[in-house]
């Protein structure tokens, strides 16, 4: 089990010195971070360690970062939430190249349809898409914009568990035909470890571990060397793991 180090090509996010305090209480304490260029990274953490708080300064939302660092990122910036956040006055379609101008938009809406399963539904209402389908649609409102790195807060966090393990296949071939970097929040250590070939945990404000997950693709969720990863990152977060629990599925923190 390799820790990650070192890069080999000029990293896509560059962060140095990144502090964030609400009031007293600093929940970002000088995070030091760079991303390589197509690397895939799951973020972890327990709740209210500052993941989305990490991730909303790196996405430009958050302008009260303080510190004397560096926060560097491509220019070509993408976000996912929990939520699809598709208006509902607008059809899926219209939803998804919103803000696209140009006479190749609808053409780009309909392809990007198509990649995330939804070809036929560019008509439909949002209130007429399953959980699972909206969030594909957040996907395909993403990849509209060709985005360099892909942050994405839980996306799937709402979604039941075989909706959950089918979104994950999806992502990962978006990511295998796109190669964006990803930095990918989640409360679930064998998303992070199914689909993310870099897992950080969060913790003191810092970036308290950082594990290569060094196990090729396609994985599957019963691979015992994945399941060693996921100890390891179990332990770290501080959660008891049962032994008798080999497969230890939709373990969340
Ligand atoms: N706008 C804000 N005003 C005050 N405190 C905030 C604000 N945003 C976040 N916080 C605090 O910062 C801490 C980190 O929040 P954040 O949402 O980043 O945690 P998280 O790790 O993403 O948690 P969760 O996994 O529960 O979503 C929390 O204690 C939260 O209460």
């Amino acid at each position: 089990m390799a820790t990650h180090t070192g890069q080999l090509t000029p990293p896509a996010i560059r962060i140095s010195g990144l502090t964030r305090s609400f009031g007293a209480r600093t929940v970002l304490d000088g995070i030091d971070l760079d991303i390589p260029a197509g690397q895939f990274v799951a973020l972890l953490g327990h709740s209210g360690s500052g993941k989305s708080t990490l991730l909303r300064a790196i996405a430009g939302l958050d302008h009260e970062v303080t510190g004397n660092g560096e926060l560097r990122t491509p220019e070509r910036v993408s976000v996912v939430f929990q939520d699809s956040r598709l208006l509902p006055w607008r059809r899926v379609l219209d939803n998804v190249v919103l803000g696209r101008r140009g006479k190749d938009a609808r053409e780009r809406g309909l392809s990007a349809l198509a990649e995330v399963g939804l070809a036929g539904r560019e008509e439909s209402w949002p209130n007429q898409l399953s959980g699972g389908e909206a969030q594909r649609a957040a996907l395909a409102r993403s990849l509209v914009w060709d985005p360099e790195l892909l942050l994405a807060d839980e996306p799937f966090g709402a979604l039941d568990a075989l909706t959950r393990i089918k979104m994950h296949t999806l992502l990962r071939e978006l990511w295998e035909r796109h190669r964006p970097s990803v930095l990918l929040v989640t409360h679930d250590v064998d998303e992070a470890i199914v689909l993310a070939d870099r897992v950080l945990v969060l913790e003191d404000g810092r970036v308290g571990l950082d594990l290569a997950i060094d196990v090729p693709h396609p994985r599957s969720y019963r691979d015992p060397l994945l399941s060693r990863y996921g100890e390891r990152l179990l332990t770290a977060l501080g959660v008891n793991d049962s032994p008798q629990d080999e497969t230890r599925q939709g373990t969340a923190i």
